[in-house]
């Protein structure tokens, strides 16, 4: 390919764009115009589901008597749990929520009142060199809850995750914490659903001993989520 040396562009172009007539450039531009409507449309819609998912659980005001929950999250690395956690615990006032360091900086403390629940949330470092932290949290305070995120869209991250959950539900103060089995990224194309996440953790050995539940969240670039609201749900129905 030449270029044309006035305009700097390809002289096949060029050739093209002289050889169209009016009505197929104005057909071409109409069909342009539609592509970049329906990409526009499509971001759109997806935004304003996400916002619609959030609006619920942001509009739950913070009642006078709520019940205090201490949750620990934990997870592979990369699995969307600090991304996870900063979003839920941040309400869109800001005014009630916190996060600081807890036991150093590879556990983050996140607290926040919504709806009927205190909730308290420590955000565990999940890379591999860190992981022997998780054997040590159980000195921070009692926890009521055990939420085990899993990148839903990562397959081949399930056997080494199951692996990792298996060891910690082995834990002997957690032997009746209550699992919440969380399938992170849940707009990923690639995702499992929650119970096939569930299924491919093989948890049947621990069910006897504690209630296992599990949902899905996603969190989008734009920060909307989608699935808090269930999660709420599950935090605030449980009664250990
Ligand atoms: N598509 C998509 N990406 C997500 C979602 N949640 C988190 N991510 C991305 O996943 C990457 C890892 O997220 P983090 O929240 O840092 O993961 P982490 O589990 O805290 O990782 P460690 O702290 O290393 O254990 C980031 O690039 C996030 O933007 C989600 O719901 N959907
Ligand atoms: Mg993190």
């Amino acid at each position: 390919m030449y270029f044309d040396e006035e305009l700097k562009v390809p002289s096949a172009v060029q050739r093209i764009g002289h050889s169209l007539s009016g009505k197929q450039k104005a057909v071409i531009f109409a069909v342009a115009s539609l592509a970049v409507g329906f990409f526009l449309y499509k971001s759109w819609s997806s935004w304003k589901q996400g916002n619609e998912e959030d609006s619920e659980f942001y509009s739950l005001q913070p009642s006078n008597s709520p019940r205090q929950k201490r949750i620990l999250v934990v997870g592979l690395e990369n699995t969307g749990k600090t991304t996870f956690v900063r979003r839920f615990c941040k309400r869109q006032n800001g005014s009630n929520s916190s996060e600081e360091n807890s036991f150093g900086q590879y556990i983050k403390q996140h607290s926040v009142k919504v709806g009927d629940l205190s909730i308290t949330m420590w955000d565990v470092c999940g890379a591999v060199e860190n992981r022997e932290i998780w054997h040590d949290v159980f000195r921070l305070e009692e926890v009521d809850f055990i939420i085990f995120c899993v990148d839903s869209s990562s397959q081949h991250t399930f056997v080494e995750a199951r692996k990792e959950l298996h060891r910690f539900l082995k834990i002997k103060v957690f032997k009746q914490t209550p699992l919440i089995l969380l399938a992170t990224k849940q707009d990923k194309s690639s995702a499992v659903d929650p119970y096939a996440l569930y299924l491919s953790m093989n948890l049947e050995n621990f069910q006897g001993s504690r209630p296992i539940l599990t949902t899905g969240i996603q969190v989008s670039t734009f920060g909307q989520s989608k699935g808090f609201m269930e999660l709420y749900n599950l935090l605030s129905t449980i009664d250990e």
